[in-house]
């Protein structure tokens, strides 16, 4: 006996559900699925799309089958080969050596206690920086998103290379770097017919591999100097190594280091700094939550430095991170996943190779699991043990499984650090007074807060 496919809406001859999916958003597929059902099939002209869209559907998909579908459909914007895929790219496939060294390596030498440890000082350095910035515009407007950018860029890029990259004096003109990577996720998440029709893939009429290939070019550029000098200083038991000393260690050529870093910058950059700017208009506009966060923080540092290794055990901040990732996860419908053979889920048939995402920010506002789902209340997440690791399904903002986000360990210490500097040493306002319509407006944006105007006063 075959189970049926999921169900979905209707698909028309060749074109399948494009218009659906040229809309696609977590917010209408949100919709889509009350009316067809938690595990819900779309055509994408010739291609299968499954879309999980409860903890029940997740737990199936990340955990049951979490093998089976811990493959990804690579975006023909990719320019990369398939073997070059299959090589050098967290694009692979979970079950290739490829994927498993690739993780180890970010693992062993960024992620680890050890590693993220090492890189604490440098954190400290960075948010002290962006206080003293911020001190510094005490009453006038400032575009906080900037600030945020440039104090999390500097870490990564401290990690990498102990090098900034970015000014904060630069705050008021145009960020190159966040332009450019902008570009790289606009071209990966535009539809493309490409992906709906593989045969016109080499044709790219969107152009989007082009512009992807553009991008890359001029990301890699950033720091191919700096990979170039260090190559020629003797390799040796250097102590402060930082992740490219380790990458030159372990002999990685510059077009595999060009590609995991712009990768990685890819995929944390912005998801850490939402992270931040969506706390940050929560805060502002739930004075309740500020109040209390900064009375925890007040109760925790007496002194005129918040050390980002006592973070850890702040619960009302951790309360506050958690929910605004409940609420807005930076990666809604996570990465697509693909079946890597016919299975079963939920008694339906995922057929072989289809493209499969789960909405977890559906599952985040399931009102069969969450009181007053669309509210933000902190609160919530102090008597429990919800966690966001991926073993509780109803909570997925990382995803879970072979695939959960490698850079979790270290957007766990980035996210609180800056949001605890932030409310700590400045009250935070809004240029315009607390407009429900504004703040409305702020939250259900599903684009990035932008640009994200805060007005800063002096509180230490
Ligand atoms: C609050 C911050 C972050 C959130 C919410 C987040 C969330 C996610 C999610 C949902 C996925 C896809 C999981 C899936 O498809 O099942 C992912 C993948 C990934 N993330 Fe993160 N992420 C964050 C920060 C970071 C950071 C800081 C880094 C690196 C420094 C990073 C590196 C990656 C990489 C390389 C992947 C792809 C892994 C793969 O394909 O297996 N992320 N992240």
């Amino acid at each position: 006996y075959n189970p049926p496919l999921p169900p979905g809406p209707f698909p028309w001859p060749v074109l399948g559900n494009l218009y659906y999916i040229k809309t696609m958003d977590y917010v209408s597929l949100a919709t889509l699925a009350t009316k067809h059902g938690p595990l819900m099939l779309l055509r994408e002209g010739m291609q299968y799309l499954v879309i999980g869209s409860s903890s029940v559907a997740a737990t199936e998909i990340l955990k049951m089958k979490d093998r089976v579908f811990s493959a990804r459909t690579v975006p023909s914007s990719v320019p990369l080969t398939r073997s070059e895929i299959d090589q050098l790219s967290f694009w692979a496939d979970a079950l290739s050596d490829n994927f498993k060294n690739l993780r180890a390596m970010c693992r062993a030498e960024l992620f680890s206690s050890k590693a993220l440890e090492s890189q604490a000082h440098l954190r400290e350095k960075k948010i002290m920086e962006m206080v003293e910035f911020l001190k510094g515009k005490d009453g006038l407007v400032v575009n906080i998103e900037k600030c945020v950018y440039a104090a999390v860029f500097n870490m990564f890029s401290n990690a990498f290379f102990s090098r900034d990259f970015i000014r904060l004096e630069n705050e008021s003109s145009d960020n190159p770097v966040k332009d450019i990577l902008r570009g790289i996720i606009g071209a990966l998440i535009t539809p493309n017919l490409s992906d709906a029709y593989p045969f016109l893939s080499k044709l790219d009429l969107q152009g989007l591999r082009k512009k992807h290939r553009e991008m890359s070019v001029r990301i890699h550029a950033l720091w191919e100097p700096i990979v170039k000098e260090r190559r020629k200083r003797p390799r040796g038991n250097l102590s402060n190594q930082d992740f490219l000393d380790a990458l030159l260690d372990n002999g990685f050529t510059d077009y595999q280091i060009n590609k995991l870093l712009e990768e990685l910058v890819t995929a944390g950059i912005d998801t850490t700094t939402s992270t931040i700017n969506r706390t940050m208009v929560e805060l502002v506009n739930n004075p309740e939550s500020m109040k209390k966060l900064q009375e925890e923080l007040d109760t925790e540092f007496n002194q005129d430095f918040v050390r980002t290794s006592n973070l850890v055990q702040l619960p009302y901040l951790r309360a506050c991170v958690k929910e605004t990732l409940r609420l807005h996860p930076p990666a809604p419908l996570l990465l697509s996943h693909r079946a890597l053979e016919t299975c079963q889920v939920m008694n339906y048939t995922v057929p072989k190779n289809a493209r499969v995402l789960v909405n977890v920010w559906a599952i985040g506002r399931d009102p069969s699991t969450w009181d007053g789902p669309s509210e933000y209340r902190p609160n919530r997440f102090l008597d429990s043990a919800l966690d966001f690791k991926g073993n509780d399904f109803e909570f997925l903002p990382f995803g879970a499984g072979r695939r959960i986000c490698p850079g979790l360990p270290m957007a766990t210490k980035i996210v609180p650090a800056i949001i605890a500097s932030l409310v700590y040493f400045l009250d935070w306002s809004l240029p315009h007074g607390n407009d429900p319509a504004i703040y409305e407006k702020l939250r259900a944006t599903s684009k990035m807060i932008e640009p994200l105007l805060l007005i800063p006063k002096f509180r230490k």
